[in-house]
């Protein structure tokens, strides 16, 4: 059946003729075989829901938390007062500072993760848009285009008045709008990632599905070997623009945009293939495509239990997990199932995971792998640069830098290098934070004061109503920048926010957070947790499951690895010193033996 992508439900014929002559039957439809209950995940996302098969999928569109708030339709809201907002810039350098900060905490696995769990279930393809193909907008000329929403600068910018640099390039998000895929008057950002977090950035890459990453030999995800290391395949029409000389991979079905998250794909690539070998191992009677579904299955529990038991509560606080219902008190099974609830993802939380280019730090810093130190590397000359990450020894130091290296303070600060300099090779100068808020308004993101009411019922209505939430200095601040207290954007809030109790990051922002993973957990059939799905992990299985951590998948996959921090996310420190690898627990597979194998 084919179904429609922007309302999940099936296409009639009119419709479908409408999207053939305007060339989006791709981005607007999806043909959806009938669902089964009893099968295992689809990695298209559909089925997910038995009762909407087509939500979850990849094209399909956020939620809004809060109603959409533009002006005149898509343009960005206007302060109170009638006018435009602050400058998004002028908000950044009033309330965030640009500087070197140290977590004493946690190094580079912080934001790392961060950068591939958003890439499970968001898209990059407005970032894309505006770094690599909609360049112009900054162009005095095209300022007031449809698809142009420039990020302009005061002529006393405490930088740029010295550079000449008077606008960062700012795009409009793209929308269903823009494909005819809807005629809804508000503004529909576009989603391309399944709903799920199911590791679709590996197994439905840019919705091709799996049969384009596998080498359907025994299980496993295409990989090439070079020198030794597993990487997945390159192609020439891949996109790599600061790709230079000898630097020749570029994955061909894969992002090549950050540093962390091309390291995090090339890792669970690698596990997808480590677990796959062990079962063939163990398990000698398997098909390729029993293989390839149990290790997906597993590789993606796996991730899953470092998302919620390792690294949020580093965030969040593992108490206050516990009683948002985010996590298993006791190792066990777990159900939160409910038939009723439907797969997606809010713009709020796609968004608001911005809010960790405060804490990404932009220094790597590469050490051999016993631990001598040889250079500091400037992190962000490593985007779009996969073959500079895969070239030689690169990878080992760049592993390195990701255990050895702090990552920054949550302290309202910014590297210089993400406010300013942009990415080598592609554009100049970026603020990043500024334009994030710039984004959030031209994606209608509601003013932040609307979802400290929706989250916790307190009505704000002058700037020193924030005071829960707000230290006085930064209220101070808020003041000289904003005209009303209604004009706050959510993530300036986010920015100088108090970090909850017993956590480290927002209140507001662990409950957006939090909403988005509990509708996961409702709504997501095939989580790992629950006894009651297709092909469901037995009590024995689920215990391994449990074991997993980041320290464990650099032990088994990582390069020049042979010991980690106790905990990978933590600094190196006494409490958290290097442990050889055989310390580290890792999964028994046994757990796995299909004794139909031994006997046939
Ligand atoms: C390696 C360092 C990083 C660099 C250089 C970087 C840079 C950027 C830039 C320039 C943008 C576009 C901003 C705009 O819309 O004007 C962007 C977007 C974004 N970044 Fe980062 N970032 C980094 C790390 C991170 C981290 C750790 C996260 C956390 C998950 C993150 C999440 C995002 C998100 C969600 C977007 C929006 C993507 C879209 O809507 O297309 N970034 N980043």
């Amino acid at each position: 059946v084919v179904y429609d992508y922007y309302t999940a439900e099936p296409v009639s014929t009119t419709q479908l003729r409408f999207y053939e002559t305007e060339g989006v039957t791709d981005t607007c439809t999806i043909n959806i075989q009938p669902c089964s209950a009893n099968e295992p995940r689809r990695v298209d996302g559909s089925c997910v829901s038995l009762k909407k098969p087509g939500k979850g999928t990849y094209f399909t569109p956020v939620k809004r938390i809060l109603p959409a708030h533009y002006h005149n339709e898509y343009f960005a809201r206007l302060a109170q007062s009638g006018d435009e907002l602050p400058l998004a810039r002028t908000v950044r350098l009033n309330l965030v500072n640009e500087g070197k900060s140290t977590n004493l905490d946690f190094n580079h696995h912080y934001t790392g993760f961060a950068t591939f769990l958003f890439s499970d279930i968001g898209s990059v393809h407005d970032a894309e848009n505006m770094l690599l193909e909609t360049t112009y907008c900054c162009e005095e000329e095209h300022w007031n285009d449809y698809e142009c929403t420039p990020n302009l600068l005061t002529a006393d910018d405490p930088v740029h008045r010295f550079t000449g640099i008077k606008c960062m390039n700012s795009t409009r998000p793209l929308t269903y709008q823009d494909y005819k895929c809807t005629k809804d008057t508000v503004r529909a950002p576009l989603k391309k990632a399944t709903t799920s977090f199911d590791l679709s950035q590996l197994y439905n890459a840019n919705n091709k599905g799996d049969k384009a990453v596998r080498s359907f030999v025994n299980g496993q995800l295409a990989v090439d070997i070079e020198d030794g290391h597993a990487y997945p395949p390159s192609s020439p029409d891949a996109i790599c623009p600061n790709n230079q000389g000898n630097e020749t991979r570029c994955f061909a079905n894969y992002f090549n945009n950050l540093l962390p998250n091309a390291l995090y794909v090339i890792w669970f690539v690698r596990h997808h293939n480590y677990i796959a070998s062990q079962l063939a191992e163990l398990n000698p009677c398997w098909s390729d495509e029993k293989l390839f579904t149990v290790a997906k299955d597993i590789n993606i529990a796996y991730y899953l239990q470092i998302f919620l038991y390792e690294w949020l509560p580093l965030l969040e606080g593992r108490d206050n997990l516990i009683n948002a219902g985010i996590i298993n008190k006791r190792d066990g099974f777990r159900d939160l199932y409910d038939e009723n609830e439907v797969p997606e993802v809010t713009l709020e939380f796609t968004y608001t995971w911005r809010w960790f280019h405060l804490m990404q730090p932009t220094t790597a810093k590469f050490y051999d792998r016993h631990g001598n130190f040889i250079k500091d590397y400037p992190l962000l000359n490593a985007t779009f640069h996969t073959g500079l990450v895969t070239l030689g020894d690169n990878i080992e130091y760049f592993t390195q830098s990701m255990i050895r290296a702090g990552c920054r303070a949550y302290d309202s600060t910014v590297d210089y290098d993400l406010a300013n300099h942009g990415f080598p090779g592609v554009q100049l100068s970026i603020d990043a934070p500024a334009g994030d808020l710039n984004k959030g308004r031209n994606l209608g993101v509601a003013p932040y004061v609307d979802y400290i009411k929706h989250f916790t019922g307190i009505d704000i209505k002058c700037f020193d109503d924030l005071a829960p939430f707000i230290p006085p200095g930064k209220i101070h601040l808020l003041k000289q920048v904003y005209g009303d207290v209604r004009d706050i954007d959510l993530l300036a809030g986010l920015w100088i926010e108090k970090t909850m109790e017993g956590g480290r990051i927002p209140l507001i922002f662990a409950s957006i957070i939090n909403d988005n993973i509990i509708r996961a957990l409702k709504s997501d059939r095939h989580w790992y947790e629950r006894q009651n799905r297709p092909d469901a992990f037995t009590r024995a299985q689920l215990k391994e499951i449990r074991k997993a951590s980041i320290a464990r998948v650099l032990c088994d996959v990582g390069d020049g690895i042979y010991e980690v921090p106790k905990n990978a996310i933590y600094n190196i420190s006494p409490k958290n010193p290097l442990v050889s690898c055989d310390k580290i627990k890792g999964m028994d597979f046994r757990a796995w033996a299909d004794d139909t194998c031994q006997s046939s």
